[in-house]
């Protein structure tokens, strides 16, 4: 049995100095916030008697309403109550398409590059600012993506939306340059033995090839952007030291990444294991600087971006319809779907630009061309409620 069928709770981390966490966790902060909320805002003594506050769906979702019999009950402060009970969620929240990449480059059938392209386009027109669009890795690893060069051509970008292209070595960087990239992404691990079933060398000779991919990209003036893989736990080593994270985060972010995203590969982090993790990455990364990254194989996916929210992270990589998978950790299941992120945040009043119909009209495109349902629980509601 796999150390990794019991959930990793707080008790199989090292002991960390958790400061950060005692800012936001403790449930008399909680107390404290409300106990002010009611000194210094109108909220409970203006929604009291005559004013109902109710729930109510559309095709967008479900949204807190205050029905006003008593004209001082200020709807905005209502909409801002979930980011104040849960203390100091940001108010928005930039979410990175991970579909194109993560999610078809597990796909067993062939995704025709027509395709992919008119799938990254309906994900722009919805909305979403940063596509990650293919990768120039070696297709005898990954023939999911050996039309890299073709798709990132066949796009129309969008001016001010971001199209990454995932980079393992200066090969596969000059590849990119020459199909047009602008931003690129390094991807290392906290694992060692992930580093070499995925990229065939140790976290420190990926490290090294780094800093050569990094280099040319600053001289070519490219956005940069770093992932750290297995953050949590690896399919053959169990559970990951947060050190080891922490360590991999801040050589990425040392060599100039601009962002650092931190990759839960197989799912198997929970709230107490993200928080951990996350405030062990934040003494080397500033949080600005920092997305999470998650697989949803247990479910967890959306508990563990509240609290890495909660924590002060401010993006979050998905992936539409909840595609995705890694062909190098066995089991490990797709990405969180996008559609139910943004139904998350719309519904705690995070603003992320998306609009949710144009979501699921990508994510029904793509789910119908590999035959299969939506993979997001969102769309799947929702699509009931207006069919
Ligand atoms: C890193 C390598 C290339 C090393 O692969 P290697 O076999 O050790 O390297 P090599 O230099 O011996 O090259 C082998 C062959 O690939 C060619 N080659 C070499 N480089 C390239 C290139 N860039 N583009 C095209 N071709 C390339 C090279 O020319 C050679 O071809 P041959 O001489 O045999 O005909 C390989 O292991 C590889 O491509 N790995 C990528 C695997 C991958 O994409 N995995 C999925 C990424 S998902 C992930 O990491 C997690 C993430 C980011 O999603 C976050 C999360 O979920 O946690």
């Amino acid at each position: 049995m796999s150390s990794l069928e019991e959930p990793l709770g707080l008790g199989d981390l090292p002991k960390l100095s958790i400061n950060r966490l005692g800012s936001f966790s403790s449930p008399r902060a909680y107390h404290r916030a409300t106990a002010d909320d009611r000194n210094t805002h109108k909220y409970n003594n203006s929604c009291n008697g005559s004013t109902q506050i109710v729930f109510h769906g559309n095709s967008h979702g479900w949204h807190l309403q205050c029905r006003q019999a008593d004209s001082s009950c200020d709807a905005v402060e209502l909409r801002d109550l979930p980011r104040k009970v849960m203390w100091d969620l940001p108010s928005f929240v930039k979410i990175v398409e991970v579909g194109p990449r993560d999610g078809l480059q597990n796909e067993k059938g062939n995704v025709p590059t027509s395709v992919k392209i008119q799938l990254i386009h309906k994900l722009v027109a919805a909305g979403l600012s940063v596509v990650e669009a293919t990768s120039f890795v070696s297709p005898k690893w990954v023939p999911q993506l050996a039309d890299a060069k073709e798709v990132l051509k066949g796009i129309q970008q969008v001016p001010d939306v971001r199209y990454p292209v995932l980079t393992p070595n200066l090969r596969g960087f000059e590849a990119a340059v020459a199909a047009g990239a602008k931003e690129i992404a390094v991807f290392a691990s906290a694992s060692e033995s992930f580093s070499k079933s995925n990229i065939n060398c140790t976290i420190d000779e990926s490290l090294v090839r780094y800093r050569d991919v990094t280099a040319a990209a600053k001289k070519h003036g490219l956005l940069i952007r770093g992932y750290v893989s297995c953050v949590i736990g690896c399919p053959v080593e169990g559970a990951i030291d947060p050190s080891k994270v922490a360590y991999v985060a801040k050589e990425l972010y040392n060599m100039g990444c601009s962002e650092i995203s931190l990759g839960d590969t197989i799912g198997v982090g929970t709230p107490g294991s993200v928080a951990a993790m996350l405030e062990a990455v934040m003494s080397f990364v500033p949080v600005d600087k920092i997305a999470v990254h998650f697989h949803d194989t247990y479910g967890q996916a959306l508990a563990n971006i509240l609290v890495s929210l909660q924590m002060g992270v401010s993006i979050v990589d998905s992936s539409v319809s909840g595609l995705g998978g890694c062909p190098y950790a066995k089991g490990a299941t797709g990405n969180v779907a996008t559609e139910d992120v943004v139904y998350m945040l719309h519904g705690l009043g995070i603003e992320t630009n998306v609009d949710l119909n144009k979501l699921m009209e990508a994510g029904d495109y793509i789910s119908k061309h590999l035959g299969r349902p939506v993979g997001s629980k969102t769309a799947a509601a929702l699509r009931k409620l207006t069919t």
